[in-house]
């Protein structure tokens, strides 16, 4: 058993760690509520790929995730990582966030060694139960080398994707983690991963953020622009004391006439404001749909709103420079 990679599994919670009342349940089911040793016994096949431990760092459904959590679990993994006894990290999370926590580590995570998350679309009790499976593929793609130096991978479904491409897609189907346009980066098959191409942004050992002193996060909230919009939401966040906004507009990142005015209050007041999309996918061009040089506003890119959100708290961390912003939008 020497050769066998060191795998650390780190639980917080989901529906991969969930149980229902029958094995016919597959909603109604209570999130949360299998320990990390349980989840561990329930894959003995896994001894025979990787020497694994397991640790629990917060016990969750997804949908309860928070900055101080991300802080935590980004600490946590870095701690580990910096160990010569561990190869990889197995993070098990609930996949409503599940996108969001592996951006979040994805920009903050120091090491070229595989983290990979996975969660399930089906509590551990139900019939056919798609956690074990997608565990046992997350840790020998943990403890693959081919894995190293890609940033973090999400896998479920026999598939791996890249943290700031992939999506939940899909409420309840088992194919939902989706990166629309881009596609997956490989396949698991066979007990082992399957790699045709890498993310080209910056990521992990080699992104600029560092959150090891921090506690806390910039406030950023999102703001949805729909037909009829009007400016109570941003007002409301303003009133908060938000220090940025990311604006899911419609189309290309387009601005309403009730909003827009709101938005330009906000920046002069020093809200940093970030124009992204709801279409879920596709690019929101500078200086498109509004005229970010005059408005000093930023784009997003291809993010998505949620993502943008991360990036946009992390730039925070660094700079109130819209232009360094707009940088970082463009590199990561
Ligand atoms: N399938 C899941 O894991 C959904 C659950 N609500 C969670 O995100 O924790």
């Amino acid at each position: 058993a020497d050769k066998l990679p060191n795998i650390r599994i780190l639980a917080t919670g989901g529906t991969i760690a969930g149980s229902g009342a029958t094995s016919t349940t597959t909603v109604g089911y209570t999130a949360a509520t299998v320990g990390v040793q349980k989840l561990i016994d329930a894959v003995p096949e896994m001894k025979t790929v990787a020497n694994v431990s397991g640790e629990q760092v917060f016990q969750i459904a997804s949908e309860n995730m928070s900055n101080e959590h991300w802080l935590k679990l980004a600490k946590r993994v870095n701690e580990l990582l910096g160990q010569d006894d561990v190869d990889g990290v197995v993070i098990t999370h609930g996949t409503d966030t599940l996108e969001e926590t592996s951006y979040f580590l994805n920009l903050t995570v120091k090491s070229k060694k595989p983290v990979v998350l996975v969660g399930s679309m089906r509590p551990s009790t139900a019939i056919s139960a798609d956690g074990p499976i997608n565990l046992y593929n997350a840790v020998i793609l943990a403890g693959s080398p081919d894995a190293r130096g890609r940033g973090v991978l999400v896998s479920l479904n026999d598939q791996i994707s890249a943290a700031r491409e992939v999506s939940k897609t899909n409420t309840s189907t088992m194919d939902t983690f989706r990166s629309p346009d881009l596609g997956m980066l490989g396949y698991m098959q066979g007990n082992k991963a399957y790699f045709y191409r890498s993310p080209s942004r910056r990521h992990t050992a080699d992104a600029e953020f560092d959150v090891s002193k921090l506690d806390r996060l910039p406030q950023v909230d999102i703001v949805y622009g729909y037909a009829n919009v009007n400016r109570v939401a941003v007002d409301a966040h303003l009133k908060a004391g938000v220090a940025g906004l990311v604006h899911a507009g419609v189309g290309n990142g387009s601005l309403a006439n009730t909003v827009k005015p709101a938005l330009v209050d906000a920046r002069k007041q020093g809200v940093m404001v970030v124009r992204a999309s709801r279409t879920g996918s596709g690019i929101v061009t500078r200086n498109g749909e509004a005229n970010d040089d005059e408005l000093d506003f930023v784009a997003a890119d291809n993010l998505s709103p949620q993502k943008a959100r991360i990036l946009l708290m992390l730039a925070l961390t660094k700079t109130r420079d819209s232009r360094e912003v707009q940088r970082m939008f463009r590199e990561y």
